[in-house]
């Protein structure tokens, strides 16, 4: 069920993921991406804000790790920074409906916690997204959608990331999609 970062060691219960710069690449790639899912693989504004507009009852963040650590060599290359140079790694369950929705994973260079970013060590539930859309500071780049190798059932198959800029320094917002969030629930 853990993918381990071949260079780190780390295990990580997200999957092994394949990121493609569009849409309609990955859609080639995987007929699900053309399902129900594509609406939430191409939300542009607030994950966060669309994922509370989704909610009949309770939408809360649960934190499973923050703290420094070392990307991946992939994340490493994707966010130009030295790939062995740690980095904030923070890991979330977004939960909607008392339903896990989401795995998020945002990778945060050091210069980015330095000056303003200082806050970004200490969102605790606050949702990172509430932080990088109310502040002027930041804007997204282009969403990538990734095909997940999922090895076990109920494993994200699908995810999405993009990178937040701010002036020269940038962060990475990765985003797994569990299946209760795109699948209607089956007959009782
Ligand atoms: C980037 C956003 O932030 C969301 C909140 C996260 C968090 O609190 O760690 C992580 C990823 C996102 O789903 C967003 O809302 O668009």
């Amino acid at each position: 069920m853990l993918s381990k970062d071949s260079e780190t060691g780390r295990q990580s219960p997200l999957p092994e993921t394949h990121w493609l710069r569009s849409l309609s690449a990955a859609g080639l790639q995987s007929p699900e991406v053309r399902g129900p899912a594509r609406y939430w693989l191409g939300v542009e504004g607030s994950f966060t804000r669309a994922l509370q507009q989704q909610c009949r009852e309770a939408f809360h963040v649960e934190v499973c790790t923050e703290g420094f650590a070392r990307p991946s060599a992939e994340e490493a290359r994707r966010l130009d920074i030295p790939p062995r140079q740690q980095a904030w790694i923070r890991e979330v369950r977004l939960c909607g409906d008392h339903q896990l929705w989401v795995l998020a994973r945002t990778v945060i260079p050091v210069p980015c916690l330095e000056g303003r970013g200082r806050q970004l060590r200490h969102l605790g539930s606050r949702p990172l997204g509430a932080y990088l859309f109310s502040s002027p500071d930041w804007s997204r780049g282009p969403l990538e959608v990734g095909l997940c190798r999922a090895t076990q059932p109920g494993q994200p198959r699908l995810a999405r990331r993009s990178l937040f800029h701010c002036q020269h320094q940038a962060l990475m917002v990765c985003e797994y999609l569990l299946p209760d969030l795109y699948l209607p629930a089956g007959p009782l």
